[in-house]
């Protein structure tokens, strides 16, 4: 076997050499797909660099395969399944964050729902990615869902342990998670331990709202941001373009 990296995953690798990179993640339980694929459009205008599709509940058949669509036609921008389960897969998308949840209390999350959708992303032909997701303090929704036992914000060690076990494992992103609307992200101190000890990218989300917050977020060491809650719930499309113009600042500088 020869290790060959995807064409999405390459993207990734190769934009890195270059830029932090930012990833939109919309909820198809929240967007509509005609908005869905507004915001990808302006997205792709303003300099994201992927979107993401997925939540932690309802975000399945065809209300997930109509918003992964709607992207598709109206942008460019690689399509990556943040699924919340192995119902979280859509045929129309380019890749999919093969996620184990590995602070989860419950198997069904580390290994179960994986195997249940490992055959349904091979017939599909979607470009897996391994990724270690580690959910932080508070962990929201996502860490009630997936029965994680939350990282304690004032322990990054604990954080940094998981990140370096599942780059052990073969993981090929970490995802540090502190759950989708949380008041704060991810703490910069915590950030920066977990980058310092793995060489696999450090993915941040959760709870980034603000410019300011991203470039916190960024300068403590983190490659790839994500945001989504702040853009979805803007208010309007001239607001979401807004917001994505500024949260963009705040991560290229
Ligand atoms: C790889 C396969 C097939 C399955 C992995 C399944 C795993 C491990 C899931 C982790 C637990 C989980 C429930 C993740 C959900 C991730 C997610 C999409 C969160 C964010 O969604 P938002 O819509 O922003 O927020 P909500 O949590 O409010 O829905
Ligand atoms: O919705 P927000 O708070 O931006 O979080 C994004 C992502 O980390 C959730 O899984
Ligand atoms: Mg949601």
């Amino acid at each position: 076997m020869k290790l060959q990296l995807g064409k999405v995953e390459s993207y990734i690798h190769e934009k890195l050499t270059k830029e932090k990179l930012h990833f939109v993640l919309l909820d198809p339980d929240d967007v509509p797909p005609e908005t869905a694929g507004k915001i990808a459009e302006m997205g792709e205008e303003i300099g994201v660099d992927a979107m993401m599709i997925g939540g932690s509940t309802g975000a399945e058949g065809e209300v997930l395969d109509g918003v992964v669509k709607a992207i598709k036609e109206s942008s460019s921008l690689p399509t990556i399944l943040f699924p919340g389960s192995h119902g979280g897969i859509s045929r129309y998308a380019d890749a999919l964050f093969f996620m184990s949840l590995l602070n989860s209390r419950n198997p069904f999350f580390i290994t179960g729902s994986q195997a249940l959708g490992a055959f349904t992303v091979k017939r599909y032909g979607i470009e897996p990615i391994p990724m270690a997701y580690i959910i932080v303090e508070p962990g929201e929704t996502v860490g009630w869902v997936g029965d994680a036992k939350p990282i304690p914000r004032h322990k990054p060690k604990i954080a940094a342990a998981y990140a370096l076990a599942g780059q052990y494992l073969g993981m090929r992103l970490v995802y540090l998670e502190a759950g989708s609307g949380a008041p704060q992200p991810v703490p910069p101190e915590m950030i920066g331990l977990v980058k310092r000890v793995i060489d696999v990218p450090l993915i941040v989300g959760g709870g980034i709202r603000t410019e300011e917050q991203a470039r916190t977020v960024v300068e403590a060491g983190a490659d790839i941001v994500v945001t989504g809650t702040a853009i979805e719930k803007a208010g309007s499309l001239e607001k979401a373009r807004e917001k994505l113009e500024e949260l963009n600042r705040g991560i290229k500088g």
